[in-house]
């Protein structure tokens, strides 16, 4: 059964399934007063895949991620998660769907007054209110090491953590549930470049390793072409193409164009083309 963090027979693997969804996004429209954010917005995430999420600052990326998971009430449109309907909803189904994502806010969101341990804790105390002091410290020291931070980290607070030792926290707490669906609002931001690179192969492997849907805003290029497997691209207040990356190439629309043709996205194309023919070269194949 998915969504139980102490139940560990189920094979990951089975969660994926090849075209399943797991969130259709219809007609959504947001706005905040005269400012229109979306309109007309359609996106599909597939269940198993890396969807990276890219746009202009301000195009509404975060807001979008905040409809889905509830913090954002839409004034049109729909949102389906796993085919559950969430808006306007707060029912025994919508919070056990609830259950079954975590989330990593942009800059971590930890409490500063919490332990790294105790910020786990709190999906956990909120979902699960029977459990144990034992059981509650034994499923966060073990998220803790799951994400690649020693496992002293578990009694320090925010504070006494780097940046990228902070986002794996906010990472350890949004596994919390063991959830089947991850939300990740720019997790590589203000890392550098060995903390991103570290961190995107920490999501891949997790998502491998645990079956997860990885819902993922970013600006990272890098990120982009690492670990997402679409992208979809937040532009005129809708979703104006999802794609591989050699299918939103392929599009003639400007934006698109200038984000991954510009500087910074041949710099980033490159730099993997380098790294391909790098990998040819040690397994003797060619580039
Ligand atoms: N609570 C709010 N009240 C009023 N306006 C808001 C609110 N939240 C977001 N907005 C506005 O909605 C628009 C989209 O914001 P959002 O944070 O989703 O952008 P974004 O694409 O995530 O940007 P960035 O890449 O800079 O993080 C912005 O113009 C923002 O000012």
């Amino acid at each position: 059964m998915s969504g139980q963090p102490f139940e560990e027979d189920e094979d990951p693997a089975e969660r994926i399934a090849e075209g399943e969804t797991a969130i259709c996004v219809s007609g959504l429209k947001n706005a905040f007063g005269r400012q229109v954010v979306h309109e007309g917005l359609d996106l599909t995430v597939r269940k198993g895949e890396i969807l990276g999420v890219v746009g202009g600052s301000g195009t509404g990326k975060s807001v979008l991620m905040r409809s889905i998971i509830g913090l954002q009430s839409p004034v049109e449109g729909q949102v389906e998660v796993f085919g559950e309907p969430m808006l306007n909803r707060d029912d025994e189904e919508t919070v056990a769907i609830r259950k079954r994502w975590g989330v990593l806010f942009q800059g971590g969101a930890l409490f500063s007054t919490l332990t790294v341990a105790e910020n786990v804790q709190v999906p956990l105390r909120e979902f699960y209110p029977k459990l144990s002091q034992s059981m509650l410290d034994e499923i966060a020291a073990y998220k803790v090491v799951m994400t690649g931070l020693p496992a002293d980290a578990g009694p320090k607070y925010p504070s006494e953590l780097s940046g990228g030792m902070r986002k794996r926290a906010g990472l350890a707490r949004a596994l919390a549930l063991d959830p089947e669906l991850l939300f990740l609002d720019e997790p590589t931001a203000g890392l550098d470049p060995i903390g991103a690179a570290a961190f995107d192969t920490l999501t891949r492997e997790l998502k491998q390793t645990l079956g997860l849907t990885v819902f993922l805003i970013t600006h990272d290029l890098d990120t982009l072409y690492a670990i997402c497997d679409r992208v979809a691209v937040l532009a005129d207040r809708k979703v104006i193409a999802v794609g591989t990356i050699p299918e939103l190439l392929a599009l003639d629309h400007p934006w698109i164009q200038e984000y991954f043709n510009g500087p910074r996205g041949r710099a980033a194309t490159d730099a993997i083309d380098r790294a391909a023919v790098g990998a040819a070269a040690k397994t003797g194949k060619g580039a």
